[in-house]
């Protein structure tokens, strides 16, 4: 269990706090830490009370369409400014971003990952991110790139934000706390979270050591999708959001703040803690989600639909229906179909499809794809159920069947990904996972009728 004392959450009536949360997705949220310190019904009076100041943070552009512009009003010990100073550029070496295709590495292929095992180094959120593919281009905002963390220390007195990207964060192991600006969220598996474009934050160990995956997405906000005619309700429900309330620092110690910016990271030197915001209100800040609270929606007669319907949050691009990046969750289900194959076809997909094990065991792939793994098919190459998984379930008593224990995920883009060195050569890639199709059979004879 790691130190986290040094944390000041701070109420209304100055006495320290746990973590706390109001519920929603994209809603007007307003949270102030001190009594009467939030502005009602103006933004920017002349002064503000305790002697605060008032800043903006836009996470979208000034006049993006309103059911879309986000933004957050702060009112914080300092202005940013304050936070900020002349930037050196410093180097993060397994942090990688688009575009970023190496020479004699291939990306054409399909891969697993067995996971990437901890090790004696003391790594904190930035040296213990760990890029495994990119796609698309920072520079012009669109795309992402998949990583695993392995974090075994705190940052102490050292604060990050990244200007290109938001951060979706997906624990497998350990617990995290992420004090943001804005407040702070305890993160554990079953659990995601949403770090916002440009909310500065730290990240502290609470249980180690920790590992997971992360989505960096360089484009629009993910968003929850459409339902369709499944109606108002199930899926991901706006409510079982959770955002935290105000919580501040007012400390002063000499710290450092790392910016990562078109893909090149930066530190600067700061006098003070820049989680200064005492309240706030508005519409950008950070979000989590329990995993457990996802209500799948399937096929209760016959056949297996697109794995779509399985979609947590999406990341729209320009084209409409195309996303930049879906995340889509394969959770405990029923399987009640009748006369049909049950688990995923044999397919080959435009999109690229990133996809990690939090728990348990995957229905295409009963070996193999372990918790804490990673396997890539990426654009239009064939992929499927391995062997045993085609027999058992072409010859299988079609009961209802509950898949239990099961907590899989895919981050699906319509970019290629291109692995990075360490994918491809440091990670614990199965060498042998393409014969997981081997031995599938011919079982085609000329002859009509069910094989
Ligand atoms: O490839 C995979 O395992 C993911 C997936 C699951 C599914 O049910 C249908 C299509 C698909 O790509
Ligand atoms: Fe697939």
């Amino acid at each position: 269990m790691n130190d986290v004392s040094n944390i000041k959450l701070v109420q209304a009536d100055g006495s320290a706090v746990t973590a706390g949360y109001m519920p929603g997705f994209g809603n007007d949220f307003e949270t102030e830490a001190l009594p009467g310190a939030l502005p009602q019904g103006m933004n920017s009076p002349q002064k503000v009370n305790y002697g605060l100041y008032g800043e903006q943070l836009s996470g979208t552009a000034f006049t993006a369409p309103s059911h879309q512009n986000e933004r957050t009003w702060c009112y914080r010990i300092r202005p940013s400014v304050k936070h900020s100073g002349r930037y050196e550029r410093i180097d993060l070496p397994y942090w990688k971003s688009a575009p970023h295709v190496i020479e004699n590495v291939t990306s054409l292929g399909q891969y697993r990952w067995d996971p990437v095992p901890h090790s004696e180094r003391e790594l904190t959120w930035l040296t213990g991110m760990y890029t495994m593919t990119t796609a698309g281009d920072v520079n012009t905002q669109v795309g992402m790139a998949s990583h695993i963390y392995l974090v075994t220390e705190s940052m102490k007195d050292a604060y990050f934000y990244s200007a290109d990207s938001e951060l979706l964060i997906v624990p497998q192991e350990g617990r995290l706390r992420f004090c943001t600006e804005l407040g702070i969220i305890d993160l554990e598996p079953k659990e995601i979270a949403i770090i916002p474009r440009g909310l500065v934050y730290r990240v502290e160990v609470i249980e180690g050591p920790a590992r997971g995956f992360v989505c960096e997405n360089y484009g629009q906000k993910f968003e929850l999708p459409g339902r369709g005619p499944i109606g108002a309700n199930c899926m991901a429900n706006r409510r079982d959001f959770k955002t935290p309330v105000a919580a501040f620092e007012d400390r002063e110690v000499p710290s450092t703040l790392t910016i990562k910016w078109c893909g090149q990271f930066h530190e600067t030197k700061i006098d003070q803690s820049p989680l200064d915001v005492v309240a706030w209100h508005g519409n950008y800040a950070p979000v989590k989600y329990d995993l457990r609270t996802y209500c799948p929606v399937g096929a209760i007669l016959f056949d297996h639909p697109d794995p779509s319907i399985f979609t947590v949050l999406t990341a729209p691009s320009s084209s409409p229906g195309t996303a930049n990046i879906d995340f889509v969750l394969f959770r405990e289900r029923w399987m009640t179909m009748e006369d049909t194959f049950r688990p995923p076809w044999y397919h080959k997909n435009v999109m690229s499809e990133m996809m990690g094990n939090i728990y348990g065991q995957y229905d295409a792939k009963p070996q193999g794809f372990v918790p804490g793994g990673l396997s890539l098919h990426n654009m239009m190459l064939p992929h499927g159920p391995d062997r045993d998984a085609f027999e058992n379930a072409s010859n299988a008593d079609l009961q209802p069947e509950k898949l239990d224990n099961t907590m899989s995920f895919m981050f699906e883009t319509r970019f290629p990904q291109h692995l990075t060195e360490f994918a491809a050569r440091e990670a614990p890639l199965q060498d042998d996972y393409i014969d997981c199709w081997k031995s599938l059979e011919k079982k085609f004879d000329g002859t009509p009728g069910k094989k």
